[in-house]
């Protein structure tokens, strides 16, 4: 499972400061980072989110997702870690791509 000791270190202030330069549209918060997503229709919200699940099953990390109409609201933290480690980092990486591959 990915929730070995490597991917459960919780991430540095520099790391953490890199990671936002490449997570842009991420709001970082104390332990979790969010994103909102806009999607064309509430079906597509929901197709998106379908995705997002295989995706979080695949590597046995899993997202907070809130569904409200056209806007999906993905919160990504490591529990057992009690903070942002690389397994968020990676998973916010790999959503970003679904979101551009099915709208863009
Ligand atoms: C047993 C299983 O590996 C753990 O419960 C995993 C499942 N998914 C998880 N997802 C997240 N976001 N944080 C975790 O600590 C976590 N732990």
């Amino acid at each position: 499972a990915s929730h070995d000791k490597s991917g459960d270190e919780l991430l540095s202030a520099d790391r953490i400061s890199a990671v936002a330069a490449v997570l842009p549209e991420w709001e970082f918060g104390d332990r979790v980072i969010r994103r909102d997503f806009s999607a064309p229709t509430f079906l597509d919200g929901i197709a998106f989110v379908g995705r997002i699940a295989t995706e979080a099953e695949n590597r046995d990390h899993h997202p907070d997702i809130d569904i409200r109409w056209r806007t999906v609201t993905i919160a990504l933290s490591t529990h057992s870690a009690g903070g942002l480690t690389e397994l968020d980092v990676a998973l916010a990486g790999a959503i970003d791509d679904l979101f551009h591959e099915m709208f863009d």
